[in-house]
């Protein structure tokens, strides 16, 4: 123990040059938390301490200086800037879970000043935490320092009362690796483009040397850097930097090689429409409801194409709709479509059973995304979290603020009540929430909950099995709430297949259907790839009702469109691409110019529209079509490599992590074979 404080004064005097406030208020803390760190340390990586003490005695010796980077605080933290994310914080050494790391006081500054002073612009933007009442915590120390990570292995709490924010270790923390804490459970509220901290790539430990680091030059602040509603933001204030953002780049111009370009010097094509061939009509094409399945066809078609990138980007920009100006429009050739071959009175009139054309009435197979599969396999499922369990009614508050400090951001969580009561023996026993078991060992959890509050410091934190997931019918919630009481959010029902649907609106989507193909076909006899699209509003007799959430499209407005890749030598002219382009140039053209929204947001692009495409787009069309808030889109070909429905398995359109969600239905008859090969296309093809 002797050597420990020994080891500590001497990290002390190490630590002065550059110790930061917050270590030197937290002496006391490190004394009885950080020592298990040190001891740890001098145990398992004796090596390395035994460097640093050399390097502790030569403070000003450049040898040892360059044994070990400058330490920052008496853990000998150092500082190693990242090309991408960079400063962030480093440990030469092991430290344990539950090691306090620092408790970092906070400048606060209120919503007002904040607000008033346009700081969200500055580069404290990137370094406030959300405070109480609206204000803004600015961390000194190392608090402004902790870049993010999704697995965070530092936690933090906040103090309003003495305006201080406590790092706390949540894991153990390996030797040479990053401490991160989490900005916000819900990754597409962060205003930077994530880099993976734990990969670590790109890192040059030897670089971190006072000179190198002097002025962080590799600091990478983006202009656009927004602020988090969670640890570092408010949502609002990030949405109007975000739209700031937008209309600068929308009124800026783009410089290039010393010109600059604007709308007047460049010419952008846009795809012809495609005039309907009545002689190519949909007599060539047979179509029925068949037990034969649609397969994707194979092809012997060169591949033109690198594939798409894979990855994608979770946070979307507000819609920019309504408002639109009225003086710019589209200086493209635009033209309204053609109507699909679709006779409403004999669908819809008084017999509408349609039983003499059945055989032009297909089936459809809805896609599951990745949100409804996994709600459905963990209906079931149970998991294990920290809880405290108590009899002291007066104990709930303190409980409660501590569970909420500690994992208020956790997802995992998000489903279950926060606070269990249960009459056991005549007893009423309380249990809160605390974390995940699998963040925590039980020793790390009691310090953290010893060094927040004392009052919860004799009790003991026990493991619990509560359900894992939210409850979406009541005998679900039935079900789960006898284990832990759980939140409670019905699904809505949507069919799996067409099954159900009155034969009207088969007939009308399977006319769709027959139109891209006919489509497709006229663009191979171009050239192109046979690749069709089209895009309409569901016959308002279908429409779902208002108080299901439907929100009214924009009626007659149409496009139809094929892949130009080809013809354009342009890697971006997929057809979905082609047709949402179509669709939002019509809309600048009267008479949709001067259509009175129903609500917000109702004229946006493809807002409450069906679209028709022969194969399954690709992952970046699937974001493109979930950008313009399609309802639905009805496909022939499913494509195993790269799909963006389940080709990928991504289930772009149904994701719970991306902020729209649409239909996706796989046509469900058979497809003549001469037609099926003539719309092959390569499964390397991103489509
Ligand atoms: C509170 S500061 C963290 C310290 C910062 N790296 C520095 O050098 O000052 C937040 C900023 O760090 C960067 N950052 C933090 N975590 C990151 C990550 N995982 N990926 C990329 N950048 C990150 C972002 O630029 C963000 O605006």
């Amino acid at each position: 123990m002797e050597n420990h404080q020994n080891d500590l004064s001497d990290f002390s005097q190490v630590g002065t040059s550059k110790l930061s406030l917050g270590s030197q208020l937290n002496d006391q803390i490190y004394h009885t938390q950080a020592v298990e760190g040190i001891k740890v340390s001098n145990e398992n990586t004796a090596q390395n301490n035994k460097a640093s003490k050399t390097n502790n005695k030569n403070n000003h010796n450049d040898e040892s200086s360059n044994s070990l980077p400058h330490p920052i605080n008496p853990l000998k933290l150092h500082l190693v800037s990242h090309p991408l994310r960079g400063r962030g914080v480093f440990t030469p050494f092991t430290i344990p879970a539950g090691t306090i790391i620092e408790e970092s006081p906070v400048l606060v500054i209120s919503q007002k000043e904040w607000e008033e002073g346009n700081m969200n612009e500055s580069i404290l933007g990137s370094y406030g935490f959300c405070w109480k009442d609206g204000g803004m915590g600015i961390g000194l120390g190392l608090a402004s320092l902790f870049n993010h990570s999704a697995s965070p292995n530092v936690n933090f709490i906040r103090s309003y009362s003495t305006s201080t924010i406590k790092f706390i270790t949540s894991k153990r923390i390996e030797k040479d690796e990053e401490l991160c804490i989490c900005y916000s459970a819900d990754e597409s509220k962060l205003w930077f483009v994530k880099s993976d901290s734990d990969k670590q790539e790109g890192i040059d430990m030897g670089s971190s040397s006072d000179e190198e680091d002097g002025g962080f030059s590799k600091l990478n602040i983006g202009e656009e850097d927004l602020i988090d509603e969670n640890n570092l933001k408010l949502k609002k204030e990030r949405e109007r930097r975000l739209k700031a953002s937008l209309s600068k780049d929308i009124n800026g111009k783009v410089k290039k090689h010393g010109k600059s370009l604007t709308s007047d010097n460049v010419q952008i094509q846009s795809p012809q429409p495609i005039k309907f061939n009545a002689a190519a009509g949909p007599s060539s094409i047979t179509l029925s409801a068949d037990s034969s399945r649609t397969s994707t066809p194979s092809s012997s078609s060169t591949s033109l194409y690198p594939e798409a990138s894979s990855g994608f980007i979770t946070s979307l920009p507000p819609p920019l709709h309504s408002g639109r100006d009225r003086s710019k429009r589209s200086t493209e050739a635009i033209e309204l479509t053609q109507e699909l071959d679709w006779d409403e009175e004999f669908w819809t009139g008084q017999n509408p059973s349609g039983t003499e054309r059945e055989d032009e009435v297909a089936e459809y197979i809805r896609e599951k995304g990745p949100a409804e599969k996994e709600a459905e396999e963990g209906a079931d499922e149970t998991m294990d979290i920290w809880a405290l369990e108590f009899t002291d009614p007066r104990l709930t508050r303190n409980a409660l603020d501590f569970s909420k400090d500690l994992t208020a951001s956790d997802e995992r969580l998000r489903h279950l009540k926060r606070v269990c009561r249960r009459k056991e023996n005549n007893q009423e026993i309380c249990r809160v929430v605390l974390a995940m078991v699998a963040e925590y060992d039980s020793s790390a959890l009691q310090s953290i909950m010893t060094s927040y509050s004392s009052t919860l410091s004799h009790l003991i934190p026990v493991i619990h099995r509560v359900p894992s997931t939210i409850a979406t019918t009541q005998e679900q919630l039935k079900i789960k709430s006898h284990l832990w009481p759980v939140s409670f959010s019905p699904a809505p029902i949507i069919p799996n297949d067409s099954s159900d649907w009155p034969i009207g609106r088969k007939a009308w989507v399977t006319s769709g259907i027959k139109r891209v193909i006919q489509i497709a076909l006229e663009a191979k006899s171009k050239g192109e790839l046979p690749i069709g699209t089209y895009c309409a509003a569901l016959p308002k007799t279908f429409w779902p009702k208002k108080e299901e959430g439907f929100i009214q499209p924009t009626e007659e407005l149409r496009a139809s469109s094929y892949d130009t890749r080809q013809s354009e030598n342009h890697p971006l002219r997929h057809s979905a691409l082609n047709c949402i382009k179509s669709i939002a140039n019509l809309r600048t053209v009267e008479p949709f110019i001067s259509i009175t929204p129903e609500r917000n947001g109702s004229d946006y692009l493809l807002t409450s529209l069906t679209l028709f495409i022969t194969h399954e787009p690709c992952v970046m069309c699937c974001m493109a079509l979930l950008h313009s808030r399609v309802r639905e889109v009805f496909y022939i070909f499913p494509r195993k490599k790269g799909g963006g429905f389940n080709g990928s398995e991504l289930g772009i359109h149904a994701r719970k992590d991306l902020n729209h969600r649409f239909e996706a239905w796989r046509y469900d008859g058979i497809i003549e074979d001469d037609v099926r090969q003539q719309l092959e296309v390569e499964e390397e093809i991103q489509i």
